[in-house]
């Protein structure tokens, strides 16, 4: 059956000092307690190392939030899959609409990134998501599907079952906009389904699919008890161990 699985995403915020306290941190407020979920923390590169020594890495998994999407050699500021994996961290965060919309990553790009992190044993939380016109146009279920579509289903079904989703509407990341429960369920069952159309039911009904996009405390809850969203993809939340354990046990 499919993890629940709560993951901060820190994005380009701590230094090092600053983050290594944050996940000692949670560590602390983790020990001898029952959560109901996985619990990920996405950091800046040059935290991985560090935050990988600094927590029980059976309690917390440590995700990159990117990798290069070439394996080694002369890309000056890159960091290859390879390096991320022998950091000890387990995930990385692939496909975030702030690498696709700042960045310029396209669906090809991202095709070579998921290949490499899966080559390298990490498991990728594919983000993917519209923006408010798409949503607004109505074009939302076309834009995701086309997102799953173009960088994952070249996958072999025994790779894709390694990937977990993260569905987060653009018009709701650090927006404080976020998307109803009832708008999250509707998307995440029809992506489930599309996911079902392409690798069967087994693999839909096994994969992660987690909401980002303004998710905290007071609406953690009710956008987890939908049926298909399986846990979040957390921002500004996960910046403090005050924020972050109240949608851990949300659960
Ligand atoms: O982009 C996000 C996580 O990847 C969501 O960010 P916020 O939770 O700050 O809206």
């Amino acid at each position: 059956m499919r993890k629940n699985i709560v993951a901060g995403n820190w994005k380009m915020n701590k230094n090092l000092q600053e983050g290594v306290e944050l996940a000692k941190e949670l560590n602390e407020a983790l020990k001898n307690k029952t959560v109901n979920c996985d619990v990920v923390i996405g950091t800046p590169f040059i935290h991985l190392a560090s935050v990988v020594n600094s927590v029980d890495t059976t309690r917390i998994g440590v995700a990159a939030q990117n990798c290069a999407d070439k394996e080694s050699g002369a890309y000056t500021g890159e960091v290859s899959a390879a390096m991320v994996a022998s950091t000890g961290a387990k995930y990385v965060i692939l496909g975030h609409s702030e690498r696709r919309a700042y960045y310029h990553e396209t669906p090809e790009l991202l095709k070579e990134k998921v290949k490499l992190a899966l080559a390298n044993g990490l498991t990728p939380i594919f983000c993917i998501g519209e923006v408010l016109e798409e949503r607004e146009a109505n074009k939302h279920f076309e834009v995701v599907k086309s997102q799953v579509e173009e960088s994952l289903f070249e996958l072999s079904p025994e790779d894709f079952s390694k990937i977990v989703l993260a569905y987060e509407p653009v018009w709701a990341i650090g927006t404080g906009k976020t998307a109803t429960a009832d708008q999250a369920q509707e998307i995440h069952a029809f992506i489930r389904k599309t996911l079902a159309e392409k690798y069967g039911q087994e693999i839909a009904d096994n994969t992660s699919i987690l909401y980002g996009g303004s998710a905290n405390a007071g609406n953690a809850k009710e956008l987890f008890s939908n049926p298909d969203v399986d846990g979040g993809l957390i921002g500004g939340a996960s910046l403090g161990v005050d924020k972050f354990m109240p949608i851990i046990e949300a659960f």
